[in-house]
């Protein structure tokens, strides 16, 4: 569809007369089975996990927000643009009627974000699958069509990107000589791979493969970045925030019974423990001012990936006014927590950008959906990678406390590399 755009805010919505109008009506469930398998190649948007979420796919309207007011440019758009919508919605549960996808950079400079409202949805939560259409002025009617299945990527080769291992290793030596000088307690510090194709990907074979390999990660693509990540920066379903922080990881062996031990190593671990109390912390922190009470368990569990274990917190609060405080509002005041960022933030984002010697772009960032009620779910674009065309950055980060040898810190981040590189292959 061609768009009128703004050329002020940057912002482009479907032309024509009237304002945004937004139709869900109910599905059955069987239709919505599987999710990722109704996508069509072109613009595809996704947010899965064990089989519920939502796809959608061509653009009612979209902005592109950059810079350190990208959170609330967008937010701001989105409430004005949803506060102007006709919805009809038959099913009204979180994400249904008009929903934007989006996709913010981890650092502030230069911050190109975006938000996407697709044509097309479809939702599934529970027993409940539901479509929604979106245009503008009247809507089309929408048949659920079955889309050519994806192409599977041919000749991939990988190269390092920024730094080699060597380089990153000798990054990683330096932030572990600044903490212990006081500069900082804690650094993530991320390296990127560097993969190409004979022909342009199809995100929809990589979505496929992560989603079938990693079902318990949630299995994401807005505008070219895509991945599955296993943390939740945060839900917000009408007052309750829930938050799902993790830090101090450890790689699988393939061996359970070894895992097993491993994963008990790695609940004792002062080391782990402390960066993963920086980043609860940190999460804690930034939600106490917009919540009525925040609850945070006593100790952490161990959650198993097949590639990595992690230590994982889940934190829950009540917000006090869920009509001002949207998820976008809130994922702006919890990023970057000290998972992706470090401890003091600050401090951590400058050695960051001082020692990585790459721009992180949208990986780390939040990713993930808005409803117009402000209901929604941002997850930390982890596990995660940039297509453009035959080719995909990939990144994976650590974090850096005093304890850290960087040897450790490189295998851990090519274990993290593993979920999407796996997922390239034919
Ligand atoms: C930075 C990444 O992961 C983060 C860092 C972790 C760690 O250092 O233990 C664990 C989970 C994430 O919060 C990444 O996957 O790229």
């Amino acid at each position: 569809m061609t768009s009128a755009v703004d050329p002020a805010s940057g912002a482009r919505l479907a032309p024509g007369p009237g304002p945004l109008v937004s139709r869900t009506v109910r599905l059955d469930p069987g239709v919505a089975s599987s999710l990722l398998t109704l996508l069509p190649t072109d613009g595809p948007l996704a947010w899965v996990r064990r089989g519920e979420g939502l796809v959608g796919w061509g653009r009612a309207a979209e902005v592109r927000t950059s810079g350190p007011g990208r959170f609330d440019e967008a937010d701001a758009w989105w409430s004005e643009l949803v506060g102007h919508a006709v919805v009809r919605d038959e099913v009204s549960v979180p994400g249904t009627g008009p929903v934007a996808f989006g996709s913010f950079a981890f650092a502030d400079d230069p911050g190109s974000s975006v938000l996407v409202v697709p044509e097309v949805l479809v939702g599934r939560r529970g027993d409940d699958a539901w479509l929604t259409t979106v245009g503008r002025g009247s809507i089309a009617s929408t048949d659920l069509a079955t889309p050519e299945p994806p192409e599977a990527p041919t000749g991939v080769t990988f190269a390092d990107g920024a730094l080699d291992g060597e380089a990153w290793m000798s990054a990683v030596a330096t932030a572990v000589r600044r903490i212990e000088a006081g500069e900082v307690d804690k650094v993530v510090l991320a390296r990127d791979l560097l993969a190409t194709a004979d022909a342009p990907f199809d995100v929809r074979w990589t979505l496929g493969r992560l989603a079938g390999s990693y079902p318990t990660c949630w299995t994401f693509h807005v505008d070219g970045l895509l991945g599955a990540t296993p943390e939740m920066l945060l839900r917000r379903e009408r007052g309750l925030v829930t938050s799902r922080v993790l830090a101090g990881t450890i790689r699988r062996t393939g061996d359970d019974e070894h895992d097993l031990a491993l994963a008990a190593a790695l609940a004792r671990s002062s080391k782990d423990l402390e960066e993963h109390e920086y980043a609860v912390r940190s999460v804690a922190e930034a939600l106490e001012p917009h919540c009525s009470s925040v609850n945070v368990p006593d100790s952490p569990f161990v959650l198993h990936l097949p590639n990595v274990m992690h230590l994982a917190t889940d934190v829950a609060g009540n917000v006090h006014d869920p009509r001002g405080v949207s998820s976008l509002r809130l994922a702006a005041a919890l990023h970057p927590s000290a998972a992706v960022g470090g401890t003091p933030t600050p401090a951590a984002v400058r050695l960051i950008s001082e020692l990585e010697g790459m721009d992180r772009g949208r990986y780390a960032g939040p990713v993930g959906w808005t409803d117009a009620d402000g209901d929604g779910e941002w997850g930390l674009a982890l596990r995660s990678a940039e297509v453009h065309g035959d080719t995909v950055r990939l990144f994976a980060g650590c974090g850096i406390v005093a304890g850290s040898d960087p040897e450790a810190e490189l295998a851990e981040a090519q274990a993290k590399f593993v979920p999407v590189r796996d997922a390239l292959a034919p």
